[in-house]
């Protein structure tokens, strides 16, 4: 499978460098490289073993290292010349960084570092691409000059000969095992014993080691954290987009089927037809494009950091860190629970692998996992709001996309409820500045009562989860709002087109106002009237969407090779299609399967012996 995946990942390399040299001739931008790798990644249901190539390895030696150093791997790396990969995580810490184990020793007399690996749990474990594709790594290590510790650096390291693709001496390299899903990308394991790099393999745009030793610190050491915020951004993309290919198949797949019928005699319906079956699909049809929509949103504010970052301002770096974090995990998280909602949304169908939704969803969930865990991001984004929520009292004015927190904390009560868009919008937002009120008052009556910050933060955990979680509620919706509401663009579409866009954020602000209506409920008064009235209002844009599901899934514009999926081929030939696939199963090529006479013939021959014998 990895052999077969390596093939197809090359082959689709070199039709996206022809690609981009069409389209952006000698440009380095790398989104066309990054749409290509969606494009690979998707026609590659096992996984792409050069994703973490094109997006970490590629990216860190060019904002990590200096101009000279890029020059050296970077361009053979961009040229795939060279091929990487970003070994961080280890058998022992993925998540507390500053508990990596691995280390590199400045040795100044031969200015060069020693790296190791000192125990088995220091050992790297899961960089994609590490197993058997990838013969360099950027190796993150805890950096020491004469004993003492300086922090993490990044160091380029060969650990496969160019011509044999041998490991070099020192190293120990190889495939972690089978995995869930991705079994295509060869996630691997390192090990290093007192492998020595040149003083010059670290990078070091933002900090540096001079030949006598010295350490320069980088003046924002969170800027080594970089490769991981940019991966951040390219999840919420990309888990999107893994959401709108589930949604597609299980629309198309619901209007295919027909099954029960709703008035008695009557011809059994589409299943689509069934309302609590426009509940499970046509909410995701919508949340993919509202994530879609976030994710670009995120990714020009993540160009624009960039920008600011190569300038040395590191402004930004704050609120790109604090977004990318919450879209990460809302995006993971929805989009994983959301394709198993539509995998039952098709039947047993929706269980077989020619329907394509496991393979979609073992593609999407360890997204909740990589690139930080999403429960630790969650309590990352809540210390940043509790930071935030110190400067609302203090008076002070907080990053845009904080902004409605300072608004809401300055209203007392909630207006009169009425039941609209912004309306729905604020009751989010009141709730999650509600929520940070709450957890901010219990952290801060730990921290007073002499518990340590991180103490403080891990006992409030649960409630600064709970107003992360809100928070992400909040900018998401929020930014759903403004593109369908005040979109500049607004006058160049057609009635229909808005009315369609306005019936999608109807349905998104219902659906999170019930997915956190206790949240709400505990700080504004709503009426059991004016909850009826909501619902309602639910179970009538969802009919009213019905009509326009297909054509909204249709123009995801998802080809049928990246479904992949017998149930959502774009000519609904469904039944034909499955049969198809049933017929190619290794198991049909003969009509008595070899294991009859091996096994199912003696065994049920004993068992009628036993039986004889029994009645003599
Ligand atoms: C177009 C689509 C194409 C396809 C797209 C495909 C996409 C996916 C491809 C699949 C490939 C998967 C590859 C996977 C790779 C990996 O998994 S790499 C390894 C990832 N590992 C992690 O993410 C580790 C998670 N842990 C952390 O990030 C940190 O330990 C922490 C949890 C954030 C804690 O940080 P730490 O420094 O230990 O302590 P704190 O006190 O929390 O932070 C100190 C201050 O630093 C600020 N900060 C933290 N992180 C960042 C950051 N990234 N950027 C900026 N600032 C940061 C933090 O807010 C604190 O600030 P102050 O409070 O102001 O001091
Ligand atoms: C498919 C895949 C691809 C990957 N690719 C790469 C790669 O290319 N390069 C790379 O370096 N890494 C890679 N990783 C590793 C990934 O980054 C780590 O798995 C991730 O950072 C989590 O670390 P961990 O697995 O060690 O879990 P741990 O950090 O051990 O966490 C385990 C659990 O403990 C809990 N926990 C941990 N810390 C806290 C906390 N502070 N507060 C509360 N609860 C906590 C959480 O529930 C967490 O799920 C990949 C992983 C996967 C699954």
């Amino acid at each position: 499978m990895a052999s077969m995946s390596v093939k197809h990942a090359i082959a689709a390399a070199k039709k996206l460098r022809s690609l981009q040299e069409r389209f952006n001739p000698g440009g380095s931008d790398i989104y066309p490289a990054l749409m290509g790798d969606e494009a690979i990644t998707a026609l590659i249901p096992s996984g792409n073993p050069l994703s973490v190539h094109i997006l970490m390895f590629t990216r860190a030696l060019r904002e990590q290292g200096t101009d000279e150093q890029y020059e050296k791997f970077g361009r053979r790396a961009d040229n795939n010349e060279i091929i990487g990969t970003f070994a961080q995580t280890e058998l022992g810490h993925g998540t507390y960084l500053r508990g990596l184990e691995a280390r590199a020793d400045y040795d100044r007399g031969t200015e060069e570092f020693v790296l190791n690996t000192p125990k088995l749990s220091s050992y790297k474990w899961w960089p994609g691409g590490l197993g058997q594709t990838c013969n360099y790594c950027i190796f993150v290590a805890q950096l020491y000059i004469d004993n003492e510790a300086k922090g993490m650096a990044m160091f380029v390291v060969q650990i496969r000969d160019e011509e044999t693709h041998m490991p070099l001496p020192g190293v120990h390299v190889g495939e972690i095992g089978k995995k869930m899903g991705l079994n295509g990308v060869n996630n691997g394991f390192l090990g290093l014993k007192d492998y020595r790099v040149p003083r010059l393999n670290m990078l070091m745009r933002h900090q540096q080691v001079l030949p006598d030793g010295r350490f320069v610190k980088s003046p924002v050491s969170q800027v080594s954290y970089f490769p991981m915020v940019f991966v951040r951004c390219m999840v919420a993309r990309q888990n999107s987009n893994y959401l709108a290919q589930a949604a597609t198949i299980a629309t198309r797949y619901s209007v295919i089927r027909r099954q029960s019928p709703i008035e008695e005699g009557q011809p059994e319906p589409k299943i689509l037809e069934h309302l609590t079956q426009q509940m499970k699909v046509i909410p995701e049809i919508v949340t993919a494009v509202v994530y879609r929509l976030a994710a670009a949103n995120l990714q020009n504010m993540y160009n624009e950091t960039a920008e600011a970052v190569y300038r040395k301002d590191f402004s930004r770096l704050p609120e790109l860190h604090a977004l990318a974090c919450i879209l990460k995990v809302a995006t993971s998280y929805d989009s994983t629970y959301g394709i198993e909602r539509l995998r039952q949304a098709c039947g047993g169908h929706g269980y077989l692998t020619a329907g394509n939704l496991g393979n979609i969803f073992a593609m999407a969930a360890p997204a909740c996992t990589y690139e930080g865990e999403n429960s630790v991001l969650y309590l990352q984004v809540g210390k940043i709001l509790m930071k935030n929520w110190s400067q609302v009292l203090a008076g002070r004015e907080l990053m845009p996309s904080m902004a409605y927190i300072s608004e809401c904390s300055k209203m007392t009560s909630f207006p009169q409820w009425t039941g609209s868009w912004e309306c729905l919008l604020k009751a989010i937002q009141y709730a999650c500045v509600g929520s940070i009120r709450l957890a901010f008052q219990s952290y801060n009556a730990r921290v007073q009562s002499a518990q340590s910050q991180t103490a403080a933060v891990n006992y409030s955990g649960l409630e600064l989860t709970k107003a992360a979680e809100l928070h992400g509620r909040s900018y998401v919706a929020g930014n759903f709002y403004q593109q369908i509401v005040n979109s500049p663009n607004k006058h160049q579409r057609s009635p229909q087109f808005q009315k369609v866009l306005e019936n999608m954020l109807e349905l998104h602000l219902i659906q999170i106002f019930f997915r956190h209506l206790g949240d709400i409920l505990r700080f504004i008064r709503i009426t059991e009237d004016e909850i009826s009235a909501l619902q309602r209002r639910l179970e009538e844009v969802l009919k009213e969407l019905r009509p326009d599901a297909v054509a909204i899934t249709d123009a995801f514009d998802f080809n049928d090779k990246i479904l992949s999926s017998a149930l959502g081929c774009y000519d609904g030939n469904v039944y034909e299609r499955l049969f198809e696939a049933a017929l190619k199963h290794p198991l049909n090529r003969k009509s008595v399967p070899d294991f009859f006479e091996a096994h199912l013939k003696p065994f049920m021959k004993e068992n009628a012996d036993n039986a004889k014998k029994s009645k003599l």
